[in-house]
């Protein structure tokens, strides 16, 4: 089938690359023309392992091509995929202005009868106000069906995540448009389940909000562990176990970030506000992940009496491994919060730098190599726990930082390994381990 996507950031490139790759044509079309220079010279804006390769194959093929150019994109399509950002309002709403400018654009750019596919996140009802919004802004009188198919990829994994994704959800009104959808995402052989609109965008917003209420609980239960002398690891191995909960998103850990967690929770708490449902239960979530953020500035601040004139290597930027993406990351308040209270920073992170510089205060001294931040350092913190830094041999530590400390916000190392190496080691949720002097 021919597909215009609209939209090139992760969630368009990915789709539009993994549709590609199982014998669609597709054409990406993005307003940002930095990008689109970029993708035409065959390089991928975004940083995941496997993506240029899977570009260059797509390229090659002639399955896939970018523009920005709207009347060229959607020349001959039958499906336009809306990929767009649907970011944060100030009042914790989605901020739907790009996708209804998107909206506008195919109105006005479309020949033909076609199917438009919403892989956004939106809230519920936006869906309808899509199809309602086409139909009034139309030029030509071509024939437009709206489905929901929520995104459901993880960045750092997004490829693998829309290969063997665990359903795909095709929300819609019209039972052939419904169909289409269904066939042209037959060859990823993943379950599907058919829904209306609505539930579509709900399931969206109540996945990532159950996953996000999973970890605050679980960063909850760490921190009581800290209190009772109880093992975060151990306990959350054994709740895991049972099948009825099951054993991912219970790594405790300094909080959740990304470009996703926060601000879906934010829109579903605001819609549930509109229509006077308040959920109590996700404000909490947002609450307590607030808090998970200032546990480490906490804990160093407490060691050291104080954080004034005090040197500390942070390790690891981004919100989460395999990624350089830095929004809404935990190391971006921790990072402020410690300036604030006069310590010095050395940073590292093994892709995210260049981000974290315009982020980040201009006091942050960054280095190219975990050596380099650390040397002369009085004590380490982890915050993302890159391989790169789970791998890092632990008498390094010892040999560069200034004294053997290490606040590890993601449990990166064994208690074991720690008391071995004679190091004094914070985590989360995990007695604190101290040399035998
Ligand atoms: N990033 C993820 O992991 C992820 C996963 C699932 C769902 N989602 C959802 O998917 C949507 C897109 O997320 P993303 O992270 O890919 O967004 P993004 O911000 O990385 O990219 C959005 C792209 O849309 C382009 N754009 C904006 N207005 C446009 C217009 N009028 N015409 C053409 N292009 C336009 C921007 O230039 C940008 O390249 C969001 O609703 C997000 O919540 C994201
Ligand atoms: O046990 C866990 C699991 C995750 N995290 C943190 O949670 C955040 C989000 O992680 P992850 O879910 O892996 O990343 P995203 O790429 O933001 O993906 C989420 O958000 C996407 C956008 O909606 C959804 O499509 C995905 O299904 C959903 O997992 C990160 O800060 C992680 O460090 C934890 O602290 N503990």
């Amino acid at each position: 089938m021919n597909i215009a996507v609209i939209g090139t950031g992760y969630v368009g490139l990915v789709t539009g690359l993994c549709l590609a790759q199982v014998g669609h044509y597709v054409t990406c079309i993005d307003i940002d023309t930095n990008k689109i220079d970029q993708l035409q010279k065959g390089h991928s804006p975004i940083y995941e392992e496997g993506l240029d390769k899977l570009l260059r194959e797509n390229r090659q093929q002639k399955r896939i091509e970018f523009t920005t150019d709207y009347d060229m994109g959607l020349a001959d399509k039958q499906m336009i995929l809306l990929a767009v950002g649907t970011p944060q309002k100030n009042d914790g709403s989605a901020d739907l202005g790009a996708l209804f400018s998107a909206c506008r654009a195919i109105a006005e750019h479309l020949s033909t009868d076609v199917i438009v596919v919403t892989k956004s996140t939106v809230p519920i009802g936006t869906n309808e106000r899509i199809q309602d919004y086409i139909k009034q802004h139309a030029v030509n009188n071509n024939a437009v069906s709206v489905v929901s198919v929520p995104e459901f990829l993880r960045q750092g994994s997004a490829v693998q995540d829309t290969f063997h994704g665990d359903r795909i959800v095709i929300g819609g009104e019209n039972t052939e448009a419904v169909e289409t959808v269904a066939e042209v995402y037959q060859p990823f052989n993943i379950p599907i389940i058919k829904t209306d609109l609505r539930s579509a965008e709900m399931i969206k917003y109540a996945s990532n909000a159950f996953l996000a209420a999973k970890i605050s609980f679980i960063n909850e239960v760490a921190n009581l562990c800290e209190r009772a002398g109880a093992n975060i690891d151990d306990v959350s191995r054994g709740v895991g176990m049972d099948k009825r909960i099951g054993n991912h998103f219970l790594k405790a850990g300094t909080g959740y970030g990304g470009s996703c967690f926060p601000k879906d929770l934010s829109a579903i708490i605001a819609y549930g506000r509109k229509v006077e449902q308040p959920l109590s239960i996700l404000e909490c979530v947002q609450r307590v992940n607030e808090k998970q953020m200032d546990i480490l500035a906490g804990k160093v601040s407490k060691r050291f009496r104080g954080l004034k004139g005090i040197t500390i290597a942070v390790l690891g930027l981004s919100f989460k491994p395999n990624t350089d993406d830095m929004r809404n990351a935990p190391s971006i308040p921790l990072i402020q919060k410690l300036i604030e209270n006069g310590a010095n920073i050395n940073a590292f992170d093994p892709a995210a730098t260049e981000t974290a510089k315009t982020l980040l205060s201009d006091k942050v001294f960054y280095y190219e190599t975990i050596d380099g931040a650390l040397k002369g350092a009085d004590c380490s913190i982890i915050i993302t726990d890159w391989k790169e830094i789970i791998d890092y041999p632990i008498k390094l530590f010892k040999k560069h930082l200034a004294r053997p400390i290490i606040f590890d916000g993601r449990n990166c190392f064994s208690l074991k390994i720690m008391k071995e190496n004679g190091m004094e080691y914070y985590s989360i949720g995990r007695p604190a381990i101290f040399p035998i002097s």
